[in-house]
């Protein structure tokens, strides 16, 4: 029997973000080729012709697996029902610009629209908030969505993530499909830590770990993480754009894998609601390494933490306090 349509909420959707990803959820790229969809997307009056057009274009390309779009620039009816939020509506970090700069501008739109998924959204709905700062941002979000369960909240580091299967492939001039389990400590910010301690490679002689296949603890504790850490700024250096294909193809592996599950042996990083694992100071949303089955995903727990990567952790939740406070600051 054919499934019934999940609602998927895109906001931001007429921007550079929103473009690449709502054909991919129209594909069936994020919740599986037998998955009908409904594309709810929402942008701001003064986007609202491009929105139309990206409607337009929705119905041009013909979707088996689309069922409807709801293309508003109404919270309510673009939050009405939905099952899955995809938040990605802001304004983007430009040259020169850290995140900080944007908090301001952001976490208001995400406390308002925290009450509007509260009160409109299906009572399953799981979010995703990709926006600068996501972490923050989703924070504010839970904060102010006190009904939404915490662990149904959750930010985007798997992009972060991706990366760091990408600068490993390269070096060793393997599959990305052949590395596994990097971790994302943090926040999605320069002080992440991408951590290779635990991440493994599948050979011929079964899987090796990363740090013996690659041999050089100065690449991986110097210019890797630096590498990863300050990619969103190359690619906006480059493109004179924020990073966008491989942001939204993140934010489908993202919700795949929280949905459908992580295959068996292997964990991603995502931004949730931190329980105090690992030492993080409770009440942050981090970035952990997470499996997922059932539509529920629970922190890796136990691995061991050395010195370099202790500090590496604490010095991201630092930063994460820190702008909770901003946030608040910003918002009063
Ligand atoms: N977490 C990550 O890995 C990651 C990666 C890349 C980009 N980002 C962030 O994603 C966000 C979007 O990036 P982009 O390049 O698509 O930006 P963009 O400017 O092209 O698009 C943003 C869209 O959001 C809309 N918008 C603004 N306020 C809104 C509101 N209140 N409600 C609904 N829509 C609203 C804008 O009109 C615009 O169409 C930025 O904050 C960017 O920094 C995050
Ligand atoms: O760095 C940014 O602001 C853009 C984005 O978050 C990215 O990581 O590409």
């Amino acid at each position: 029997m054919a499934k019934d349509p999940v609602r998927v909420l895109v906001t931001g959707a007429a921007g550079q973000i929103g473009y690449a990803l709502v054909p991919m959820i129209a594909r069936g790229v994020m919740l599986g080729a037998d998955q009908p969809v409904i594309l709810h997307l929402l942008d701001i009056p003064p986007a609202a012709e491009a929105l139309n057009g990206v409607k337009m274009e929705l119905v041009d390309a013909a979707f088996p697996l689309l069922k409807g779009v709801v293309a508003t620039t109404d919270v309510v009816e673009a939050t009405t029902g939905v099952n899955i939020a995809v938040l990605v509506g802001g304004f983007p970090r430009k040259e020169g610009m850290e995140r900080k700069d944007v908090m301001g501008k952001n976490v208001s739109i995400y406390k308002s629209q925290a009450s509007a998924l509260e009160k409109h959204a299906a009572a399953d709905l799981k979010v995703l908030v990709v926006a600068n700062p996501a972490n923050t941002n989703a924070l504010i979000l839970k904060e102010f969505a006190p009904s939404i369960p915490e662990k149904n909240i959750s930010c985007l580091t798997r992009l972060d993530h991706n990366r760091a299967l990408g600068q490993i492939s390269e070096r060793l001039n393997v599959q990305v499909s052949d590395v596994k389990n990097v971790i994302i400590w943090g926040n999605h910010s320069s002080t992440q830590y991408p951590d290779v301690n635990h991440a493994t490679i599948k050979t011929s002689d079964g899987e090796k770990p990363v740090r013996e296949l690659v041999a050089d603890d100065a690449w991986l504790n110097g210019e890797f993480i630096s590498t990863v850490q300050q990619r969103g700024a190359a690619i906006i250096k480059a493109r004179k754009l924020s990073s966008a294909l491989s942001a939204a193809s993140a934010a489908c592996d993202h919700i795949r894998d929280w949905v459908l599950g992580t295959p068996e042996g292997t964990w991603v990083s995502m931004g949730v609601y931190s329980d105090g694992s690992y030492d993080v100071p409770a009440g942050l949303i981090y970035s952990f390494p997470v499996t997922a089955a059932n539509g529920e995903w629970k922190i890796v727990q136990g691995l061991p933490i050395d010195e370099f990567s202790r500090k590496k952790l604490d010095l991201t939740a630092q930063e994460l306090s820190e702008e909770k406070a901003l946030a608040y600051s910003c918002l009063s």
